[in-house]
């Protein structure tokens, strides 16, 4: 759904094409859109994936849910609309990276399916990689990284996602990874392999 508020903006096609980008930099351009619960290894798999896709020589940037918040949506809560209206932004901003010809990565929560899928949405076939980071609540709370859970349980954090907001599992994910039976490598191989399958980055 458009959210274009202005008129008399007209679109200037660019001199050099999206094609041209991805030629240039040798791989194809898309993004891998991780999804999973607070602590599920969402932020670890995608930061080892993007050290080994950037020694690959593939040119690549990470946007992660905890950064952005303190910029570009520094202005968004946890309510469910802020959470819709944080996956929006980064869905375009996704778009631009990707015509940028970048292979990047994206590490939210990103709750809702219908707004992974108006992100797939923006991009063109092929391009958008949802990749599940499977974690069960139980063992997410059992790691708490950053003591969240602990402070959820306890009513000091509202609306925490898995406890009193909602999180929607992906259903056909293209990237399934179930962290309590593999370890981060494994998951690293598994989308690396995933991306040179599907002729994006080049075997090796
Ligand atoms: N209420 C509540 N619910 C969930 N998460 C919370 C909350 N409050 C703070 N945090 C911290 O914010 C990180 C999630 O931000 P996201 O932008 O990824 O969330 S969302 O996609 O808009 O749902 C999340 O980061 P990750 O743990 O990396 O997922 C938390 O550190
Ligand atoms: N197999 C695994 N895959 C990913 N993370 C794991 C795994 N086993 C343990 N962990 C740990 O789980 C935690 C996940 O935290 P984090 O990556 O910040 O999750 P998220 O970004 O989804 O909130 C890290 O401390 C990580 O070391």
């Amino acid at each position: 759904m458009s959210q274009q508020k202005t008129e008399n903006v007209v679109w200037h096609n660019q001199a050099v094409t999206a094609e041209q980008r991805e030629e240039h930099k040798g791989h194809k351009a898309c993004v891998l859109w991780y999804t999973g619960l607070s602590g599920s290894g969402k932020s670890t798999i995608a930061n080892a994936v993007d050290k080994r896709l950037f020694e690959l020589g593939v040119h690549t940037y990470l946007l992660d849910g905890d950064n952005v918040r303190h910029g570009l949506n520094g202005d968004l809560t946890f309510s469910d609309k802020d959470r819709v209206e944080n996956i929006r932004r980064i869905g375009e901003v996704s778009k631009l990276f990707v015509e940028s010809g970048l292979l990047i990565s994206t590490a939210f929560i990103s709750p809702f399916q219908s707004d992974r899928d108006m992100a797939r949405d923006l991009l063109n076939q092929g391009q958008f990689i949802e990749v599940f980071v499977d974690t069960p609540i139980e063992v997410c709370e059992q790691r708490d990284p950053k003591g969240l859970y602990k402070k959820a349980r306890s009513g000091e954090i509202k609306n925490f996602t898995g406890i009193d907001s909602t999180y929607e599992a992906p259903v056909n994910a293209e990237i399934h990874l179930q962290t309590v039976e593999q370890t981060i490598e494994q998951s690293v191989d598994q989308v690396v392999g995933y991306l040179q399958g599907e002729g994006i980055i080049k075997p090796l």
